[in-house]
């Protein structure tokens, strides 16, 4: 089907952003080509390398062809569509692409005798002409990334060389004519210096797309656009926890409808302390959004009662969590009959980000994985709502960004993520209200610790937990029978991969677990997790 995801009369980002389409092959590396493209201000999207070029409504400003694990000449290769060579484009192939590339012009390729892989040297060669706009600017030896095997056994004909390495004599190719390009490098990962110029090179030198994708031009677009596919009565609903992504779709939402969107929190009492309070100042009267906070903090609690299973504890939770919020969905939609200005509640909030879409329609072959929605898994459905996502063409970056926009402060807009099913994993064993207090409580000090001495930033995400097994302690004379509070903090940029913060000087460290000690009542000893992940997760169950 023939579509370009209007609503109601209203365009999409690339139908109103000057847009450069990536092909994906599966590489691990192509969602960074779309990074790249974005930093540069310039709207980039991701569709899998099996895009028919027909079904896409909205015309690239250019194209660029992914890397792929495949070998272009093997029998099950997946290949572009030709006709994407007659949207008369530019386009540009990178690793895999440019293999694609050469295999379309020509069939010359084959598996190399040596597999490149890592840091290497490439020389430009220069043409003086359009062949060379790839790497104007830029000095004739570069450092690039490389991780192939096959390479070019002949150029095809009509193309020409623009930079060798030792190994491989066509590290870059062009056309002698038309604005087609290929690099056997990546210049998209960190790994190569001057990559981000060589993709602004093509995107904004060669395709000639406009840097205006910015945050505060997203803002209007999107604000009408939700109007448009929500229209003058209807309402929305959504779970909002605090947390960085439903607070600005919240805040999105309230720009767009105002009151007609409806946020519930759930506090399920294993929040951090005084989060809901917190949450609720915040957002109502600091944001403006119309909010309810739902106190179920002790059904939660009773359910948790004598259950030490941690994927138990989840679906406690997550049960729990629908329940309330559908009753609360009810009561909304009743109170909302009555309002003369109002309809139906028709729509459902939800913060999907770009990456989950990404994941979603990724070319990693048969078995594509896709991500579920926790915490709020089969809401939208089982309560009968179509979705809402203004934040699915967004990287989390763009979200922060956009938060920002929108005048969100920084303690929100910059939050480490905190997971749905809360401390109740982040306590081993049974969750009792004491032992919830205590990690909330050693969280407080950790975290403000972490604040006062601005490492906040720099970490991705900390918490205080409890092992949930007691060591004994001596406190003024008497001997305590007590917790033993488990101290994390990471650094990652995906959640999938991180390593444990390790700038804390071992003094700070005694200072702050000495705090925790003598001021949280019932804790034994105190102790800081050095493990990265893996073999580790971040949370502890
Ligand atoms: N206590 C809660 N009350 C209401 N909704 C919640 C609660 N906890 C989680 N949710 C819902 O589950 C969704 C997913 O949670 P998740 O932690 O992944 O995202 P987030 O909280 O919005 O942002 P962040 O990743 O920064 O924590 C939230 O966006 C929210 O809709
Ligand atoms: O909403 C959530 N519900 C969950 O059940 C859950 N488990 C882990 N996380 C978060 O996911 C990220 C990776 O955590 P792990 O390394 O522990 O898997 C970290 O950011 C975790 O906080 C969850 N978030
Ligand atoms: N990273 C890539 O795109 C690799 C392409 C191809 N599979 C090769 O080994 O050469
Ligand atoms: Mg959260």
């Amino acid at each position: 089907m023939v579509t370009n995801g209007e609503i109601n009369g209203v365009p999409p980002p690339h139908t109103i952003f000057d847009t450069i389409l990536v092909l994906d092959f599966g590489s691990q590396y192509t969602h960074l080509i779309t990074r790249r493209l974005r930093e540069l201000n310039v709207y980039s999207e991701m569709l899998p390398c099996t895009q028919k070029i027909a079904d896409l409504a909205w015309k690239p400003k250019g194209v660029i062809l992914s890397g792929g694990p495949y070998s272009v000449y093997a029998e099950d290769a997946p290949h572009v569509d030709p006709a994407v060579f007659d949207l008369n484009v530019p386009i540009l192939g990178i690793c895999y692409g440019l293999q694609e590339l050469a295999w379309h012009f020509g069939k010359n390729v084959a598996a190399g005798e040596k597999r490149e892989y890592g840091r290497t040297n490439v020389q430009v060669t220069r043409h003086n002409g359009h062949i060379d706009h790839l790497f104007d600017g830029l000095e004739d030896g570069l450092e690039v990334w490389m991780s192939h095997g096959d390479k070019l056994s002949k150029l095809p004909d009509n193309w020409v060389t623009t930079a060798t390495t030792s190994n491989a004599p066509y590290a870059g190719i062009a056309h002698s004519s038309k604005p087609y390009y290929g690099i056997q490098f990546h210049p998209e990962v960190t790994h190569t210096p001057m990559g981000k110029y060589v993709i602004k090179n093509f995107a904004v030198g060669i395709c000639k797309a406009q840097q205006n994708w910015t945050m505060g031009a997203f803002v209007d677009k999107e604000i009408a656009r939700i109007r448009g596919l929500v229209g003058d009565k209807a309402q929305v609903i959504g779970a909002v926890s605090g947390g960085v992504d439903s607070t600005v779709a919240a805040k999105l939402m309230q720009k767009a409808i105002g009151d007609r969107f409806h946020a519930v929190m759930v506090d399920n009492g294993v929040l951090r302390l005084n989060e809901a309070i917190e949450v609720e100042q915040n957002l109502r009267e600091g944001l403006g959004i119309n909010l309810t906070v739902i106190d179920a903090s002790k059904l939660f609690l009773g359910r948790l009662a004598g259950v030490s299973d941690p994927e138990k504890k989840r679906k406690i939770i997550g049960n729990t969590f629908i329940d309330i919020f559908q009753d609360e969905a009810k009561r909304i939609a009743a109170a909302a009959e009555n309002t003369e200005r109002a309809g139906k509640i028709e729509w459902f909030l939800q913060g999907t980000l770009y990456p989950d879409v990404i994941e979603s329609i990724s070319f990693k072959g048969p078995s594509a994985t896709i991500k579920t929605h926790h915490n709020v898994g089969g809401l939208p459905e089982k309560m009968d709502l179509k979705l809402i996502e203004p934040l699915r063409e967004l990287f989390k970056d763009e979200v922060r960004a956009l938060g920002t926009e929108m005048g969100i402060p920084d303690d929100l807009v910059w939050r480490h993520p905190f997971p749905g099913p809360g401390i109740a994993i982040r306590i081993i064993g049974e969750v009792t209200p004491d032992r919830v207090r205590i990690a909330q409580e050693a969280d407080k000090i950790w975290i403000s610790e972490i604040k006062e001495a601005e490492y906040y930033r720099a970490i991705s995400q900390a918490y205080a937990a409890v092992l949930g097994v007691k060591a004994v302690a001596v406190v003024g004379d008497q001997r305590l029978h007590g917790e033993i509070i488990h101290l994390r903090a990471v650094q990652t940029t995906d959640f999938m991969t991180a390593d444990a913060f390790e700038d804390f000087s071992l003094k700070w460290l005694k200072r702050v677990s000495g705090r925790i000690a003598n001021e949280v009542s019932g804790v034994a000893r105190v102790v800081y997790e050095t493990t990265s992940k893996p073999p580790a997760t971040i949370e502890l169950e």
